[in-house]
């Protein structure tokens, strides 16, 4: 695995009473590295998330993971797409859900207030979170993902119910998260919240990846090589699976060619791999900034 990998998904299926809701999804996360989820609704967004939080078995494929935790444990937070309204006040919520994570009580006080001045909350005192608007909820939901200073950040539909200061604060908090290393995935219909801080954009829809692209703001100035080929006829996952190859910017199918952008680091190997595994190479092109 490269090094800077901390999650790594192989050919990840999920079914839920033999239906298939993610089929064959690779994809890895590199320290550091900002990831938008999108797709329609019911594509397998949260499903996807949830594997990678670990909180859903596969019932296929690979998950692996490698951190800076205890036994090389990868910390994780994630906050699910809604909190359910408990007889918790927040500070109770997170207090509960830092014990959980092995804070220990004076670490967890602390964190707890940190976390907060990040946030106008605007709770009454001793208000019980089953009386938290949805707007609230989200927040005490973001927060409780942040406790244990995580390595990978998991955010499923983070921006729903807030509102504009929040959605702002919420953009500069994944920003700085972003300059101190932590790797982001937020599963999100908000195109607003993708622009700003993600690099990639991985699109799904009936439970496939369609599509990984890198956003504008992140290619600015950046060099890539472009690599058209053709794969032989019934190779299409195999052609997809190579979407996922470290340093893989963007990839697209276009009609019967597939074509991947890549950094220039990753090239030759890249081009190797694909005629050692049977695709057959129509262009190599040297360009920069966006990727056409
Ligand atoms: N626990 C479950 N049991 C059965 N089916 C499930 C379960 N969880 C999800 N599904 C199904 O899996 C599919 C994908 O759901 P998922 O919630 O991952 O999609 P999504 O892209 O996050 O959707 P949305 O944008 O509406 O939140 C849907 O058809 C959903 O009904």
């Amino acid at each position: 695995m490269n090094p800077d990998v901390i999650l790594r998904l192989e050919q990840a299926s999920k079914q839920y009473k033999g239906k298939t809701v993610l089929n064959g999804v690779s994809m890895e996360m590199s320290r550091g590295e900002t990831v938008a989820v999108t797709g329609p609704n019911g594509s397998g967004k949260s499903t996807l998330l949830k594997m990678m939080a670990g909180l859903s078995a596969l019932s296929s494929g690979k998950r692996e993971t490698i951190g800076s935790g205890e036994g090389g444990t990868l910390v994780i937070g994630y906050a699910p797409d809604h909190l359910p309204k408990l007889k918790f006040t927040a500070r109770e919520y997170l207090n509960h859900m830092g014990a959980i994570r092995g804070l220990e009580a004076a670490a967890r006080t602390r964190r707890i207030e940190e976390l907060l001045q990040l946030v106008d909350l605007r709770d009454r005192p001793g208000q019980q979170m089953k009386f938290f608007s949805k707007g609230m909820l989200q927040k005490v939901n973001l927060l409780q993902a942040l406790l244990g200073d995580p390595e990978l950040l998991l955010l499923d539909e983070p921006i729903g119910g807030l509102d504009e200061e929040a959605q702002d604060a919420l953009t500069s908090m994944l920003l700085s998260l972003r300059q101190k290393g932590t790797a982001i995935v937020v599963a999100t219909h908000e195109q607003a919240l993708i622009g700003p801080w993600a690099e990639r954009v991985v699109a799904i829809s009936d439970g496939r990846i369609q599509s990984i692209a890198a956003t504008t703001d992140a290619m600015e100035g950046k060099r890539w090589r472009r690599i058209v080929c053709r794969w032989p006829e019934g190779r299409e996952e195999d052609a997809k699976a190579f979407a996922s190859w470290p340093g893989m910017m963007q990839y697209r199918k276009e009609r019967r060619q597939a074509v991947y952008w890549t950094e220039p680091a990753s090239s030759d190997a890249l081009l190797r791999e694909l005629l050692e595994a049977g695709a057959s190479v129509d262009s190599v092109t040297i360009g920069s900034g966006r990727m056409v």
